[in-house]
């Protein structure tokens, strides 16, 4: 498949997958029958998923819990089979060319590592060149590639169960990238990290993405590494895609809504503007909500400074948690 940017590297054609989980009701009556007769319920996490991806994109791939984003990354790693739909990436179909295909894909999942719990991080790292057979050349540069733009001069030598978390974090990304892997497929990488850490992954993941063309698929629940990293955002909700596009776009579609601070020379009284919501009043500062849709901002700040003597505006879009939010009740999930 490809569109007019060329082939696609990676795509979804209607992937569906279904589990089956053991049901129980509560109370002791409930508990003896189960040993005895198992009820079992099926959860659909994805429901007929189609989506393709170009090389050297990064992409969001977000939801709200129990979506299904782990699941669409345990598919398109080759970790679980799908009931029904086609995958199709770097021409591999994951699970049926998985030993082939896991070559060029690395895979982090923030709540699970990767790396040997009680023994050096470099030790892990020794044994997936060796399961890799990653030529001595190639992870040589690879490694000092990685302990340089990801700091890790002073924790490879460290069992990983002394790391803290986000010292942990940027050791398994760089083991999932000792191969050179042409996909990053990252499931919450910032997860329960500080600001500092959060940072330093953002950043090395840009690096990897624009030097070393990585194509990168990501999964979190921090809008703010949307903001900082994705180019493009896939929605999914109840196992179904429902948003295919960029931030931009989402701002523009549902973020309309601005809020105005102004303050101004002294002024007592209260100015109210037509299709405008005062929020708060203060004799040095107004603060205004509204909706370009229907109020521009120029017309706002022409009418405002008739009535009083403007001396600086500031205006803020709606956070994108926040039209996130609005996005998941229109869709109701
Ligand atoms: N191995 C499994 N067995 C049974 N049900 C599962 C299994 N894995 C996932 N599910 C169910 O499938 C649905 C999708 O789960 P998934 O982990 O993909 O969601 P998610 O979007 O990654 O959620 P979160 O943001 O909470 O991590 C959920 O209802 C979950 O309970």
């Amino acid at each position: 498949m490809q569109n007019e940017r060329g082939p696609y590297l990676i795509s979804l054609q209607g992937i569906g997958k279904s589990f089956k989980v053991a049901r129980r009701s509560a109370g002791l009556r409930q508990a003896a029958k189960a040993l005895f007769v198992r009820e079992h319920a099926i959860v659909k996490a994805l429901d007929e998923i189609s989506f393709s991806i170009h090389e050297g994109e990064i992409v969001g791939y977000i939801g709200p819990n129990g979506a299904g984003k782990s699941t669409t990354i345990k598919v398109m790693s080759g970790i679980l089979v799908p009931d029904s739909g086609s995958c199709s990436i770097m021409g591999y179909t994951p699970w049926k060319d998985r030993a082939a295909y896991v070559k060029h894909i690395g895979v982090v999942f923030g709540q699970r590592s990767q790396l040997w719990w009680d023994v050096p991080v470099i030790d892990s790292y020794e044994l997936l060149r060796d399961i890799y057979k990653i030529p001595a050349e190639t992870y040589r540069a690879n490694l000092n590639m990685l302990v340089d733009t990801l700091g890790l001069h002073n924790l490879i030598n460290t069992p990983v169960r002394q790391l803290s978390l986000g010292q942990r974090m940027r050791c398994e990304i760089a083991a999932s990238l000792l191969h050179s892997p042409k996909i990053l497929f990252l499931d919450e990488p910032t997860i329960g990290l500080d600001a500092v850490s959060k940072i330093a992954v953002r950043q090395f993941i840009k690096t990897i993405n624009k030097e070393k063309g990585v194509t990168v698929i990501l999964t979190t629940h921090d809008m703010s590494d949307i903001e900082a990293l994705a180019d493009r955002i896939l929605m999914i909700g109840k196992g179904a895609l429902l948003y295919d596009g960029t931030l931009s776009e989402l701002r523009s579609r549902f973020g309309t809504h601005r809020t105005i601070t102004v303050d101004f020379r002294e002024c007592l009284q209260p100015v109210d503007i037509p299709g405008v919501i005062l929020l708060s009043w203060t004799p040095e500062r107004a603060l205004y909500s509204l909706d370009t849709e229907h109020v521009s901002i120029a017309s706002v700040i022409s009418q405002l400074s008739e009535l009083v003597e403007i001396i600086d505006v500031a205006i803020e879009t709606k956070p994108i948690d926040e039209i996130i939010v609005q996005l998941y009740k229109e869709h109701q999930i």
